[in-house]
């Protein structure tokens, strides 16, 4: 099912609501907020511009040009014409009743009511809705742009098609939605932080450790795991070449030891409210929220980007998913030539002059390569059977700057496809300007990597690559196209 919507409402707009509509606009959808705070169009601003900052850093391929953003006057105003409902007001019972109910009266009869709640039953929201069943559990993680995960969890009342078409919407905004089989409070992830918090609580009141101390435990090892593979597989291998069973038989009576005091938690008494906020105020070292925030987001789009570069390219974990997400992208371009690869100019690009330098356009080019490869089908795969292409001739002309930030785009016309030779040639644009940056034209070889020497591509390649070139024969050609370097112009 494809769950690509135009419309979506947001009902809050606080630190969760305000990361959701940043998600929807920068995945094309339109989205109608409502939130009657005089703050909310000023917090929604700043988590739309850290998102995009951020958020098109993950991919190597356009997102979809920004959906509307709309300040509605109320609730029945926002949710008009709305595929998806996404409440994010307070983690109160009453409220989310009411604020559901008043979406339930007046959304359209097919829309989608997620709630964000961090731990609220459905069954519990569904009280008093006219048509519950369509109301899902929508719980993401902050910051909801760049955290693919959606815990999905129906009430008694919620319906299999609802779950299926949540799944499908979620999806399609690039994210990973998991859909829990039973409510309980706090669903999954929020139960498994609460454990970890209650004990780091307790270490905190006990004198144990500072928060800077056990945050420092927890990113200079678990921390750095778990973002690649969770609880449960790392102890499989904790368990060595005997595996999980192992593991279990080895450290399941510590158990029963009491290493633990999570049936307790301290008394959160101003005592202790004021030793952690003193001890949390020197490890942020002045730095403001929107600080922490932007380095909090470099270093998870640092770490996703890694892991999709795993695994021969295809990705591990949320940097499969982000792979997932290139190719449905991909195959939603339609635009010719292929648009194939865009990013942000980050900062570490920047020479002595100013702008981008020199080899980093290669390195957008190479990408661009890469992609394309990817797309008619030279995968890892068709590498492990020891063909590929290698890039024997590159031509780069530098037409105009990169500033650091400015959002770039590629543009690639395949010139002339054979059964050994693919002639390219790609464009950098400025996504906003249009300006043409850089152009590179290109030859690569079809290769046997094994034999060391050209060879034929294998006839379902050649024939997805010649019907490309064939789509492109009629765009004109690059006035830049057989130049050698120092050629006049004209
Ligand atoms: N902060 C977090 O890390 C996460 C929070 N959540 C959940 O998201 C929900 C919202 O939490 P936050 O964004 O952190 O809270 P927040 O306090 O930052 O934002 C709540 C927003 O709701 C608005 N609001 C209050 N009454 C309203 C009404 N009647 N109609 C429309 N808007 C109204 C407020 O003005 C405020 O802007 C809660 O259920 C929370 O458990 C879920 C995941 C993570
Ligand atoms: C602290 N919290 C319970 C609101 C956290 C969440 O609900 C999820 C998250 O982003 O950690």
């Amino acid at each position: 099912m494809n769950g690509t919507i135009a419309k979506a409402a947001c009902i809050g707009g606080g630190v969760i609501g305000a990361g959701w509509v940043a998600r929807l606009i920068l995945s094309g959808v339109d989205v109608d907020v409502y939130d009657p705070s005089p703050e909310a169009e000023r917090v929604v601003a700043e988590v739309l511009a850290n998102a995009r900052r951020s958020m098109p850093r993950l991919l190597d391929i356009s997102l979809p040009l920004p959906g509307r953003l709309r300040f509605a006057s109320s609730v029945a105003d926002a949710v008009a014409g709305a595929e998806l409902v996404q409440e994010s007001v307070p983690e109160r019972l009453d409220l989310k009743r009411s604020v559901l109910t008043a979406i339930d009266a007046a959304a359209p009869a097919d829309a989608i009511i997620g709630s964000s709640t961090s731990g609220l039953l459905p069954s519990d929201l569904q009280q008093g809705m006219t048509h519950p069943e369509r109301l899902v559990v929508a719980h993401p993680y902050n910051p909801v742009y760049l955290l693919p995960l959606v815990e999905l969890v129906g009430g008694q009342v919620t319906t299999p098609e609802t779950l299926t078409r949540a799944q499908a919407i979620y999806t399609a905004l690039g994210m990973k939605p998991v859909t829990i089989r039973r409510e309980i409070e706090a669903f999954v992830g929020d139960r498994l932080l609460e454990a970890l918090w209650r004990e780091a609580l307790w270490l905190v009141h006990d004198d144990i450790a500072s928060v800077t101390e056990i945050d420092d435990v927890i990113r200079y090892s678990f921390g750095l795991r778990w973002a690649q593979m969770g609880l449960f597989q790392t102890y499989r291998i904790a368990g060595g070449e005997a595996g999980m069973r192992h593991f279990l038989s080895q450290f399941g009576p510590a158990l029963k030891w009491p290493w633990t005091k999570l049936m307790d938690v301290p008394e959160m008494d101003e005592a202790l409210i004021t030793r952690i906020a003193d001890q949390s105020d020197e490890q942020a070292a002045g730095l403001s929220i929107r600080e922490l925030e932007r380095i909090r987001d470099d270093n998870l789009v640092a770490i996703m980007r890694a892991l999709a570069a795993q695994q021969g390219g295809r990705g591990w974990g949320a940097g499969e998913l982000l792979r997932q997400q290139e190719a449905a992208l991909r195959k939603e371009s339609t635009a010719e030539p292929l648009q194939l690869v865009s990013g942000t100019v980050p900062a570490e690009w920047i020479d002595y002059n100013g702008h981008m330098t020199e080899h980093r356009y290669l390195e957008v080019f190479g990408n661009t390569t890469d992609a394309l490869l990817e797309q008619i089908g030279v995968d890892a795969d068709y590498i492990a059977s020891g063909r590929s292409y290698y890039t024997v001739e590159t031509h780069i002309m530098h037409l105009g700057e990169a500033r650091q930030g400015a959002h770039y785009g590629t543009m690639t016309q395949i010139l002339h496809a054979d059964d050994k030779r693919l002639h390219v040639f790609h464009q950098i644009r400025n996504r906003e300007t249009g300006a043409i940056l850089a152009s590179a034209e290109q030859m690569l070889l079809h290769v046997d990597a094994k034999a060391k020497k050209a060879s034929p591509a294998a006839p379902d390649l050649l024939a997805r690559v010649t019907a490309l070139a064939q789509s492109h024969a009629d765009m004109p050609r690059p006035s830049a196209m057989g130049r050698h370097v120092g050629q006049r112009s004209g």
